[in-house]
């Protein structure tokens, strides 16, 4: 690299792997929230400190590269560890050992100091930091060998070229000593040499460019769920609720539907007695208690306030009211964690049948204007229709 004819052109690569560790450092920023992103600032140093060597040895000679192996050896090697880490972080791991890292990069930079200040051998310190670099990487591969395959495309792209880096790092020092050239100062000017090279940064590159795409697509899925959530409850909101019921009612052998408007009974006194953030959690637990009173395909939002929406799937109205009529027993039972002992919380429930996906407005109505006949009618009670 030092010997190139211009050693600002040898900065592409390095300037290259530099820009895709700042894009995931990017993308970390933008998820910094969220409880797993810590695993995209390790994968970002995984790129970033390699590409600092990188860029500080194309910018010296031969002299200087021997001088400052041990020390650039470290940032390689510190990368190798980072994107192990990084990987297995990612894929829900507690990360890769820490002292088996240390061990690995203990055992490189001496064999380094070795052969750079007592026997400068340019040669061996390649093998050695390459062999270094994909042991670091090897560690991640005992978790990655026991996670759950993923059948999402992406995620197989991410895990495959990842063990396709850590062959490359292996196979690549054997190819090129198979090479018919004895002078190492040959070998690394040969053509063959910087096609190697060259290889192992696009299959880098390959790999970071899986990950940045699994990174947007991660950023538009948290950006699809909050646009659906309730933020208080994370319960589905109205535009949510409709769209999930129009993709179940598309499908008729989920028939037939009921539609379930539920508001909880005097909840202006529970904010008045006990205050806003109690009411406020009194709603959020009521959000986790009502999903477990339904079946997974049944959908459950909040609309706003204190009121619910369920749509209850393959079931008639006559079923639909024993179930419901269960829950509001039920309700009787459950202790609110915020409420004091013995303070009751209760639910008034208005059902209507649903046909199709165009009628569902229209039931939505209905089931509204029965739960306020429950209200009227004393309230804690289920109002269906009559007849129906
Ligand atoms: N803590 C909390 N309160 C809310 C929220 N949204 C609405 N409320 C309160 O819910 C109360 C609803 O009061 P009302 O519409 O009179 O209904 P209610 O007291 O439940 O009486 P009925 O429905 O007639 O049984 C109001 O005091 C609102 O301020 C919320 O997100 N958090």
């Amino acid at each position: 690299m030092s010997q190139s004819a211009d050693p600002y052109f040898a900065l592409i690569a390095p300037a290259c792997i530099m820009l895709f560790g700042g894009l995931i450092a990017v993308c970390w920023w933008m998820q910094r929230k969220q409880l797993r992103s810590p695993f995209l600032l390790w994968l970002a140093a995984g790129y970033v400190l390699p590409a600092a060597a990188l860029m500080a040895q194309s910018l010296m000679n031969d002299a200087q590269l021997g001088a400052a192996a041990p020390w650039t050896a470290v940032l390689y090697l510190s990368g190798g560890w980072c994107i192990a880490n990084g990987m297995v972080l990612r894929i829900g791991g507690k990360g890769v050992s820490v002292l088996a890292g240390l061990l690995i990069g203990a055992a490189t930079v001496s064999g380094l100091y070795y052969f750079s200040r007592v026997d400068d051998q340019l040669w061996i310190r390649v093998q050695i930091l390459t062999l270094g670099m994909a042991l670091q990487q090897l560690l991640a591969v005992r978790y990655m060998l026991t996670a759950k395959a993923s059948a999402d495309r992406l995620e197989k792209w991410v895990f495959w070229t990842y063990w396709i880096n850590i062959a490359y790092a292996l196979l690549r020092p054997v190819a090129v000593w198979l090479l018919p050239v004895q002078e190492v100062q040959e070998v690394t000017r040969s053509g063959y040499w910087l096609l190697t090279l060259a290889l192992a940064v696009l299959f880098s590159l390959w790999f970071a460019l899986g990950l940045l795409a699994c990174c947007v697509r991660d950023m538009l899925d948290v950006l699809r769920e909050e646009r659906n959530r309730d933020p208080l409850t994370q319960l589905l909101n109205r535009r949510a609720f409709m769209e999930c019921a129009q993709a179940l009612m598309s499908d008729a052998r989920q028939a037939p539907w009921v539609v379930v408007a539920a508001d909880i009974d005097y909840f202006k006194q529970i904010n008045d007695r006990w205050g806003h953030a109690c009411g406020d959690q009194v709603l959020r637990e009521l959000a986790q208690w009502l999903p477990r009173q339904v079946r997974e395909k049944d959908l459950v939002a909040r609309f706003g306030g204190e009121e619910f929406v369920l749509l209850l799937t393959g079931v008639q109205l006559q079923e639909a009211y024993v179930i419901v009529e269960r829950m509001r027993e039920n309700l009787h039972r459950h202790q609110f964690t915020m409420l004091p002992a013995g303070a009751a919380l209760t639910l008034s429930f208005g059902l209507a049948p649903v046909i199709n996906w165009e009628s569902l407005e229209s039931a939505m109505m209905q089931a509204d204007a029965l739960l306020y006949e429950a209200k009227n009618a004393g309230r804690d009670r289920v109002q269906a229709l009559r007849g129906a």
